[in-house]
């Protein structure tokens, strides 16, 4: 039996992620001798990690580094383990000493967007498919998107090279020719992280690390997206549900740091991994099952408040679309929100929801989404579900364009195809083609929108914007039914709120009540069935 005793942060070299050094840690104690800490279990971007006490201080020094005074100021870990943060700081409270020495590296950390990262040397690699149809993103222009997805992450990108190939290799993905060409670059530029443009297998990160030699890290997209991810949780649900992707994409991967290990000690470890991976397996995977039931308490706690709010009658308008689109811009734009946004990938993670009151009275409710990148990493998209939900529950899509990207029919493509895999295909939707302010030709896009039945905004200058609450408000009509009825004088407030939520035709006084001709939302109408049977009888 283990009890586990601290949750906190801790720096790896390698089992961090690429800038952000700190990850959540459990400490595992013996019950019976609190004092002899067990092992640390540690969840970072390149595996999950376990120091024991019996590792020599030089083994710790090359890849672990905990730093317990940084649990007093943990705040993501706060929300997402509160008890066992607790528990952490009571049990370290009396000796503040770390558990290692700090290292000198701590001077490569620079301060970016406010916050500590280590400027690492990065190289991209990608591989052109043979045969790929030609609209869809092309090698060049995702190798520039994996680029910006380094910079989002605080890396510094010397340079980038690909491959076509017919199908990736399988032991390394690119050919040993290629494998040598980036040796030298690695050499040549001093180079730190690799970074490929696809998922790459478990064997295929062992293999290439192995070929690289020395200090060389190698990480996919995924694990990039899922680092980015990571840096941006700033709740409590995000951080759970960034966790989970994590550790999903980790499991299968936990032999690497063994061989790591190996590697790093000459094979002093050795013999001892086959049967710790099975450990760590074992306690990852249990992680993993009090996360996900965390998360299905946080889902049905966003359903419940979802209930409660439509029982309001007010429809809902989802924004959605790629990542760096302006969706947080328009929502901010129309409801005098603060939502965060930024030129960088990924700037939102939770859902906002603010109340749109247009000029006329009526109103609808928008919600603001996480963006989507092509090649979203699935773990992400599974372990999103609680939040992505507010999408597939919504009454109308809006889907933001930037249309003055050079790859806006792709991004379009690629928007579409997760849509369809949240089953939100058959939600009726809007086009917005967004930031035609910084388009090349704007009136050509506009002649362009006309055509094509899309609302043509600029969410920064705020062009179009009244065009675009009267699109929704069109594509909400389309959405409701007819009503007549009857409402009795007591019933004043049923009366005004057919005005805010429906389209009022006609109203006439009569005897017992005020007679309204008006389209409606399903929902109310079922509300109004007594007041509609009045008039027939
Ligand atoms: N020129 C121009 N820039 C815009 C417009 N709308 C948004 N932007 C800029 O585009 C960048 C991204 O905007 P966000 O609103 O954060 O984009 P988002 O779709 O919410 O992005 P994620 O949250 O990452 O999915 C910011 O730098 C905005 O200032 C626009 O209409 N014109
Ligand atoms: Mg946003």
């Amino acid at each position: 039996m283990v009890a586990i005793f601290g949750v906190g942060k801790v720096r790896s070299r390698f089992l961090a992620g690429l800038t952000d050094f700190r990850h959540p840690f459990l400490l595992v104690v013996h019950p019976d001798s609190p004092e002899d800490w067990m092992f640390v279990v540690a969840a970072g971007r390149d595996g999950v990690g376990v120091l024991y006490p019996d590792d020599t201080v030089e083994e710790r020094n090359a890849d672990f580094e905990v730093h317990d005074d940084e649990l007093a100021s943990t705040r993501l870990e706060d929300e997402v383990f509160p008890e066992e943060t607790q528990k952490a700081r009571n049990q370290n409270s009396s000796e503040k000493k770390p558990i290692v020495e700090e290292k000198d590296y701590d001077s490569r950390f620079k301060l970016s967007n406010g916050r500590e990262v280590l400027e690492e040397k990065a190289y991209l690699v990608g591989v052109a498919r043979k045969g790929d149809s030609d609209d869809s993103y092309g090698i060049e222009e995702s190798l520039s998107e994996l680029a910006q997805l380094a910079d989002t992450a605080g890396l510094l990108v010397v340079d980038s090279t690909y491959q076509k190939l017919a199908t990736p290799h399988p032991r390394t993905y690119i050919g040993s020719g290629k494998v040598a060409e980036i040796k030298s670059a690695i050499h040549a530029y001093d180079v730190e992280t690799v970074i490929f443009d696809d998922e790459l297998s478990p064997g295929q990160l062992r293999n290439l690390e192995k070929a690289f030699g020395g200090d060389v890290r190698v990480c996919d997209r995924t694990a990039l997206i899922l680092d980015i991810f990571y840096q941006r949780a700033a709740t409590r649900e995000a951080a759970l549900q960034v966790s989970l992707a994590q550790m999903e994409y980790q499991l299968p991967r936990l032999t690497r740091m063994w061989t790591h290990l190996e590697r790093q000690s000459g094979g002093q470890v050795k013999g001892m991994g086959e049967k710790q991976i099975e450990v760590d397996k074992r306690i990852l995977r249990t992680q993993i099952g009090t996360l996900k039931k965390e998360i299905e308490s946080v889902r049905k706690h966003r359903k419940q408040y979802r209930n409660r709010r439509t029982s309001v009658p007010v429809p809902v308008v989802s924004l959605v679309g790629y990542t760096n689109a302006g969706k947080s811009t328009l929502l901010n734009r129309l409801t005098g929100a603060d939502v965060l946004a930024e030129d960088k990938l990924f700037a939102t993670l939770d859902p906002t929801t603010r109340r749109v009151q247009m000029k006329n009275g009526k109103e609808f409710l928008l919600s603001d989404t996480v963006g989507f990148i092509q090649k979203l990493p699935t773990t992400l998209v599974a372990a999103f579900r609680a939040t992505l939900e507010e999408i597939s529950e919504s009454s109308l899509l809006v889907h933001v364009v930037d249309i003055s990207h050079p790859l806006a029919e792709q991004q379009i493509e690629a928007v579409d195809k997760v849509l369809s895999e949240l089953d939100a295909s058959s939600i009726p939707m809007l086009v917005v083609w967004n930031k035609v302010d910084k388009a090349s030709d704007p009136e050509k896009i506009k002649m362009e929108a006309k055509k094509n039945d899309v609302v043509c905004i600029s969410a920064l200058t705020g062009e179009g914007l009244e065009e675009f609450c009267n699109a929704v408000q069109d594509k909400l009509k389309d959405m409701m039914v007819w009503v007549e009825a009857l409402i009795p004088f007591d019933k004043g407030e049923l009366l005004s709120t057919i005005h805010r939520v429906g389209m009022v035709e006609r109203t006439e006084y009569a005897e017992n009540g005020t007679l309204v001709r008006a389209h409606v939302p399903l929902r109310f109408a079922r509300l109004l069935t007594p007041m509609r049977q009045m008039l027939v009888s």
